[in-house]
């Protein structure tokens, strides 16, 4: 039986991917396993030893802390692009209400309950309107920073719209690259993006290379009256810099952004939402099955897909096999002395793979007869081997 301990409203129908004969999952689990959570901060978290894995229903990571997860072999999973059509639709009420006066108009029409008579009201909403009147996004320059799944998609809505569209990403994959319309004209730096674009999105993850990314330097370059938009994460914008730029005669004309904070509320030129740019059915669906599916292929099979902090890895069961998984730091001789030991014992490896990332290397056997006890002691023993696991036959 593996315990999963979830955080965070989860979608039922990425708790109902584990089978309950196999699976207890919850919020109150002790000693789990697995860890499914969505924004729930685990810095301040204290994990339990049991925990092999954290599976994240989302795309940021930034609540979770990698460095010392990878340290312990914990494998942490995100679920890429299951959440990125909903920002998607997002990102384009943010542009409409940054192009046109649709809050202010609504707020005024409800400000109008002192009228009793329709005909009267018509004719002060028709003098009044001109209020209102905005710009169409139609012909105008969006400028995309970070192009990944988001990036990518709101790139491509741009273009069915009639816009223009720049982007910048220093670090883009060759797969989202692929996935990127030709017409959007690259950016070499962020400077020339801030100066081209009458809108700005950005779609970055928090990083400490991204932290402060819009800041009073990157501002002094954006396009006067120019439309920051921020669905990413709140560490990405100094809101000081942009209250300041919002304020200068040359600066932002409006941000608009899923993470509110206390000096830009009551500000006509800021529009705030309660970060609920992955907050649709279908995105805490996809995002919850995927991460739910993931969990389990690595808790079952040890394969590890969608990882942020370990190498993917995917190697079928040899039948009638167990298998062992190990972790161990990335430095060489580690796999010869785990090999020796079943060398030593007469364990037959039946097949095997061994991949690496950053400092930290993951290793799959299959091996013809379970080793005992004693033998798995000795492999826990290697020098620089982080954890191991034994997976009954499957
Ligand atoms: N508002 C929400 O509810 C919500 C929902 C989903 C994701 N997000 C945020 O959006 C971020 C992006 O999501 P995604 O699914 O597109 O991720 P992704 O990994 O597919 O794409 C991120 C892209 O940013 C690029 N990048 C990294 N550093 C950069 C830099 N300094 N300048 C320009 N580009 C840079 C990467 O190369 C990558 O292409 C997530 O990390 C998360 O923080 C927010
Ligand atoms: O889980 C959520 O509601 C937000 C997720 C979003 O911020 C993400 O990074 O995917």
């Amino acid at each position: 039986m593996f315990k999963v301990k979830t955080f965070n409203q989860i979608s039922v129908k990425g708790l109902e991917r584990f089978p309950r004969a196999e699976y207890e999952v919850g919020s109150d689990i002790n000693h789990p396993e697995g860890i499914l959570l969505r924004s729930h901060k685990l810095h301040n978290e204290v994990l339990p030893e049991s925990v092999l894995c954290v599976a994240r229903a989302g795309a940021g990571v930034n609540n979770i802390p990698l460095e010392d997860y990878t340290k312990r072999g914990i494998v942490v999973f995100n679920t890429p692009g299951a959440n990125a059509n909903a920002v998607k639709e997002l990102v384009l009420a943010g542009l409409l209400l940054g192009s046109r006066g649709v809050l202010t108009g609504i707020e005024y029409v409800q400000s109008l309950t002192h009228l009793k008579d329709a005909a009267e009201m018509g004719k002060l909403l028709e003098a009044e309107k001109k209020r209102f009147a905005g710009k169409e996004l139609y012909g105008s320059t969006l400028g995309v920073v970070g192009l990944g799944a988001i990036g990518s998609m709101v790139a491509e809505m741009a273009l069915a719209l009639g816009m223009k569209v720049v982007g910048y990403d220093p670090a883009l994959s060759v797969e989202a690259a692929w996935r990127l319309p030709s017409r959007v004209e690259r950016m070499e730096n962020l400077q020339s993006l801030l100066s081209r674009a009458d809108y700005v999105t950005l779609h970055v993850p928090a990083l400490e290379a991204t932290t402060g990314l819009i800041n009073h330097d990157t501002l002094k370059s954006i396009k006067p009256g120019a439309r920051l938009l921020n669905f990413a994460r709140d560490a990405i914008v100094d809101s000081t810099s942009v209250v300041e730029s919002l304020n200068a005669d040359q600066g932002l004309g409006m941000y608009i952004c899923d993470f509110p904070e206390p000096q830009l509320l009551e500000r006509k030129d800021v529009i705030a939402m309660p970060h609920i740019g992955a907050s649709t059915a279908e995105a805490e669906e996809n995002c919850a099955i995927m991460a739910a599916d993931q969990l389990m292929e690595f808790l079952q099979n040890g394969n590890i897909k969608n990882s942020v902090n370990f190498p993917a890895v995917n190697m079928p069961r040899a039948e009638g096999c167990c298998r062992i998984t190990f972790s161990n730091d990335n430095v060489s001789g580690v796999l010869g002395n785990v090999l020796s030991i079943f060398t030593d014992n007469n364990v037959n490896v039946v097949d095997m793979m061994n991949k690496s990332r950053g400092d930290v290397a993951y290793n799959i056997l299959d091996v013809e007869a379970m080793p005992n006890d004693t033998i798995i002691d000795q492999l826990r023993q290697v020098e620089h081997v982080i954890n191991v696991r034994v997976l009954a036959e499957a």
